[in-house]
């Protein structure tokens, strides 16, 4: 190339802008929902029951973010053996307002981690993991009280903050109506785990999205169906599918593979896709997808500890009215959250 420098289209968007969006709103949120002036600051008790050092750094970075929004963050290294004991204990303390565990547990024993994953009280439940909360996500059902609609159902906090990730970027059209407002956007998400892919993929598509659910299995359509007429998601396998078939179509990418060596291949990327990892390494080949992308956003960590905190906030504006709440301050509880 001559020696003129090009200009470079592509804009790099960093996870701490979008975290300390939130982190205001999620201040100002507590604020409103705390009845009491005086109210003590909110308490999240974390249970680290592995040795894994992502779930150890994780917990180390919650816990300095808790900290500096006014939120105390009570971490419990403990052994497997005594969890779920100390899990029933926080359930029943009322100066716990939100339980997180560090997953996974017993490696290869997914349905002891299920298991440990139901013993959080659902009004404790900050990750959205209880049964009733990922029922509620799958089958687009935003509240838990219907027809009151007062109290809000948890979303996973990591498909939460690519949500609002998507909405920070103006994916999210909001001249369409709330609830479709991905309609018309193709969105590729690699990784189809419980905790991330999955749940990303149906809320995407529960907002409208054609998704493209890819993993070593193959790929998968999730969809509200033809003209989004379907209340919630539907899923259609495609048979054999891969990445060469759905990335010239999308959009979006979202990359969430756990390995160093997986890289999604830039050169079967549109013109103008908008990149976003979530994997703990980078999916992208930054130099060059920077060539080719509009917008990358090259982690999301940050953002996923802000839902945290807002999930917090939340379970606590869901709580039942505290006696001699007035009228207006049981509205303003229930207007922090209108927009989501
Ligand atoms: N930044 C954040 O907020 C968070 C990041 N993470 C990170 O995200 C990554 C994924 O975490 P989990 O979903 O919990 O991991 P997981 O190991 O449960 O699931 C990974 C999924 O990716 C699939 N996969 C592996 N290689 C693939 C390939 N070449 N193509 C398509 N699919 C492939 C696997 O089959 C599996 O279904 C990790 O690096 C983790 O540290 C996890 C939670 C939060
Ligand atoms: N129940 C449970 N929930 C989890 O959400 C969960 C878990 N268990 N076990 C471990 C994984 C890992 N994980 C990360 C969260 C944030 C960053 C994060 O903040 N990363 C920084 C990286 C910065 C750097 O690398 O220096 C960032 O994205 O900006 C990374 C990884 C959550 N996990």
């Amino acid at each position: 190339m001559a020696s003129q420098e090009v200009p470079k289209t592509c804009k790099v968007i960093l996870a701490d802008t979008i975290a300390k969006k939130m982190l205001a709103e999620v201040k100002e949120t507590l604020a409103k929902v705390q009845a009491n002036p005086n109210a003590s600051k909110p308490t999240l008790a974390a249970f680290l029951a592995n040795d894994d050092p992502a779930a150890a750094q994780y917990a180390e970075w919650s816990k300095k973010t808790c900290e500096e929004n006014g939120f105390n963050f009570d971490l419990h290294k403990i052994q497997k053996e005594s969890l779920e004991e100390a899990i029933v204990e926080a359930n029943n303390d009322p100066a716990v307002d939100g339980i997180i565990v560090y997953y996974p547990i017993w490696v290869g024993n997914q349905q002891q981690d299920r298991y440990i994953q139901e013993t959080v009280a659902l009004s404790k439940d900050v990750e959205g993991l209880c049964h009733t909360h990922l029922f509620n996500m799958y089958h687009n059902v935003r509240f838990l009280d219907p027809p009151h609609n007062l109290k809000k159902s948890i979303l996973p906090c990591t498909p939460l903050a690519i949500v609002k990730a998507l909405e920070h970027l103006q994916i999210y059209n909001p001249i369409l109506a709330y609830g479709n407002r991905l309609y018309g956007k193709t969105i590729t998400v690699i990784n189809r785990s419980e905790v991330n892919g999955r749940p990303l993929a149906a809320l995407l598509a529960n907002d409208g999205a054609t998704v493209y659910s890819v993993d070593i299995t193959g790929v998968q359509l999730f969809t509200r169906g033809s003209g989004i007429r379907a209340p919630r998601h539907q899923v259609l396998d495609k048979e054999g599918w891969g990445l060469k078939d759905v990335l010239p179509l999308s959009d979006v990418v979202i990359g969430g593979v756990p390995t160093e060596k997986f890289k999604v291949p830039t050169e079967l990327l549109r013109e103008g896709v908008v990149c976003i990892n979530f994997s703990s390494y980078r999916n992208f080949d930054g130099p060059a997808v920077k060539e080719k992308a509009s917008i990358y956003v090259p982690s999301i960590g940050k953002v996923t500890i802000a839902v945290l905190l807002r999930n917090l906030v939340r379970l606590i504006a869901n709580r039942p009215r505290p006696e001699g709440t007035s009228d207006d301050a049981e509205k303003a509880r229930n207007e922090a959250f209108k927009d989501d």
